[in-house]
């Protein structure tokens, strides 16, 4: 029996992982700075799951703020091959409602301040492909997952990802949704791209907290109103997690596991030896 190894980014709510077995907790540095926190590390099944909470324990760090370049190498440094984000998002449509889970396969980025790439200021320069973010084979695990919990869930949807940290003005909410979006968050676009460049395949669990402030008959989303759903949503999340343990994907099928074969420009010979060093638990085999 193969034991895969599962990337897990709790996001607002979900800050630990019941039911681990042989729990550790490991305290790990990249050289693209320090992670949001320990990495907690388990069993559950068949499946070794590395679990990260984005915010770090507390709810300390804003999305603006959190390091997604350390968060994903933190975990691809200690073995992780695909990554799952749950993640907190208001409802763009009329019938999708809070409790409800979507499994989106799309984004549209609104982000203006955060570092998104790995291949910056080093002298190396990368364009990787991204026309489809979402990992389809780790999707339709966690749909099976959430058949399996009995949650109301959507297959496939596109969420806008803004800055932050304020929530969306009614103009803005009521733009995203003329351009056909399914849920609104603040932090998964970054998480997907750099991903992507990390070669690991990511699927999104989005938890339905709101309506955002479109729905002109009700109150627009406060922090209390998304902590009161979190609350039942976060036995969900865990739910699906110990469902999805034992449906993982062989990461060696996905696209995403050999992304950057064809999308490094920069041929290793220009590449200096430091910028060879930093980018070494990254990529290091498409660097000699
Ligand atoms: C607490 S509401 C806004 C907050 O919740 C979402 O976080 P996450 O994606 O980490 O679950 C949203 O993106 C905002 O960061
Ligand atoms: N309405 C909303 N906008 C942005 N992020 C969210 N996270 C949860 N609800 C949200």
């Amino acid at each position: 029996m193969t034991t895969r190894i599962v990337g897990v980014i709790g996001g607002s709510g979900l800050y630990e992982m019941d039911g681990l077995v042989d729990r550790g907790e490991h305290r790990v540095s990249t050289t693209f700075g320090d992670p949001s926190d320990v990495v907690i590390a388990g069993t559950l099944g068949e499946t070794r799951l590395l679990f990260l909470p984005r915010h770090g324990r507390g709810h300390r760090i804003p999305p603006h703020r959190i390091n997604y370049r350390a968060n994903l190498l933190a975990l691809k440094q200690l073995g992780a091959e695909q990554v799952i984000s749950i993640s907190a998002v208001g409802s763009m449509q009329e019938d999708i409602h809070p409790g409800d889970v979507v499994l989106v396969d799309q984004f549209i980025d609104r982000t203006r301040s955060r570092p998104t790439t790995y291949f910056d200021d080093d002298g190396v320069v990368a364009h990787v492909e991204f026309a489809d973010p979402i990992d389809a084979a780790l999707q339709d695990a966690l749909y099976r997952a959430a058949l399996e919990v009995g949650v109301r869930a959507r297959r496939g949807g596109t969420y806008v990802c803004i800055e932050g940290p304020q929530f969306s003005t009614r103009a803005e909410s009521d733009l995203y949704r003329s351009w056909g979006t399914t849920v609104i968050g603040m932090t998964n676009l970054p998480e997907a791209r750099l991903a992507r460049e990390a070669e690991l395949p990511y699927a999104t669990v989005a938890l339905v907290t709101d309506y955002d402030c479109w729905r002109r008959e009700e109150a627009a989303v406060s922090v209390d109103a998304v902590l009161a759903v979190l609350k039942k949503n976060v036995g969900t999340a865990q739910a699906m997690l110990r469902a999805v343990a034992s449906k993982i994907p062989d990461p060696a099928q996905s696209p995403a596991t050999n992304a950057m074969r064809h999308a490094l420009i920069t041929p290793p010979s220009h590449i200096s030896a430091a910028a060879k060093e930093k980018l070494a638990a990254l990529i290091g085999r498409h660097l000699s």
